[in-house]
């Protein structure tokens, strides 16, 4: 495990995209597995503004999202795929048909059809991640087990107060998602965290300085042969 200390929000941001940008020159046509949430929202910044100079090119680029709240459809203003257009897609030459996020509304045969779209990419080279503020990685919530590959899962109470703030009030957060599984993300060759603020402190402190445990899904990457996570001094706070 790396970490990189960087010294605000927008330093981690521009760690972080260097690191993308470095997996994208490598190999033009690789495979992103990217996150949702607003950790990432600055690194996407920093790429779209990188594309639109020149420096950086996703015409080959494939991608796969980690999740998507089950019910909501893709034009739905608070789905991962409405956020991923918006805060990434629409402003860089990717090519859309190579981007995929979990269907909120496919029911059941979804989880299979996603984890084959997984497969038949070859799996993730680099695998972006936020962090759940109960060390939650994806919407991988605390467990009896780690999980295996893309599933439905019934949101935490603490991740729907934590994400009520993008909706009207906490009725309007959906119950249920769809995730990769935590071996879906640990099976991408590269995985990249970034972690911004005093909220994330106790979650870094108990997922990478504490026991490997289901109960901190993000605390099973302490494993991974190449991890980095790239937070900010207020993320690392209580190190
Ligand atoms: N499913 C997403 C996660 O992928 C994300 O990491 C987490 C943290 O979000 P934020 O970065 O906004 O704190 O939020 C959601 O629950």
């Amino acid at each position: 495990m790396r970490i990189i200390k960087a010294k605000d929000y927008d330093a981690m941001s521009a760690a972080a995209a260097r690191i993308i940008a470095a997996q994208i020159a490598l190999k033009p046509d690789c495979v992103l597995g990217l996150a949702t949430g607003s950790s990432p929202v600055g690194t996407y910044k920093k790429l779209i503004e990188w594309n639109h100079a020149g420096e950086l090119d996703f015409s080959a680029v494939r991608s796969v999202n980690l999740d998507e709240y089950a019910g909501l459809t893709p034009d739905h203003d608070q789905s991962y795929a409405y956020f991923m257009r918006h805060n990434l897609f629409d402003h860089v030459n990717i090519d859309l048909k190579n981007t995929n996020v979990p269907s909120g509304i496919n029911g059941d045969g979804e989880c299979a059809r996603y984890d084959q779209v997984i497969r038949d990419f070859g799996g993730i080279d680099l695998q972006l991640l936020g962090l759940g503020v109960n060390g939650h990685i994806g919407f991988n919530e605390p467990d009896d087990h780690f999980s295996l590959g893309t599933h439905k899962v019934t949101l935490t109470e603490s991740t729907r107060e934590a994400n009520k703030r993008f909706f009207a009030s906490i009725d309007d957060v959906p119950t249920h998602a769809y995730t990769m599984g935590v071996r879906d993300i640990l099976q991408a060759r590269r995985v990249l965290m970034v972690a911004s603020g005093a909220n994330k402190a106790q979650a870094v402190k108990e997922a990478f300085f504490g026991p490997v445990t289901p109960n901190v899904p993000a605390s099973i990457l302490q494993y991974h042969p190449d991890f980095i996570l790239v937070a900010d001094e207020e993320a690392l706070s209580l190190l």
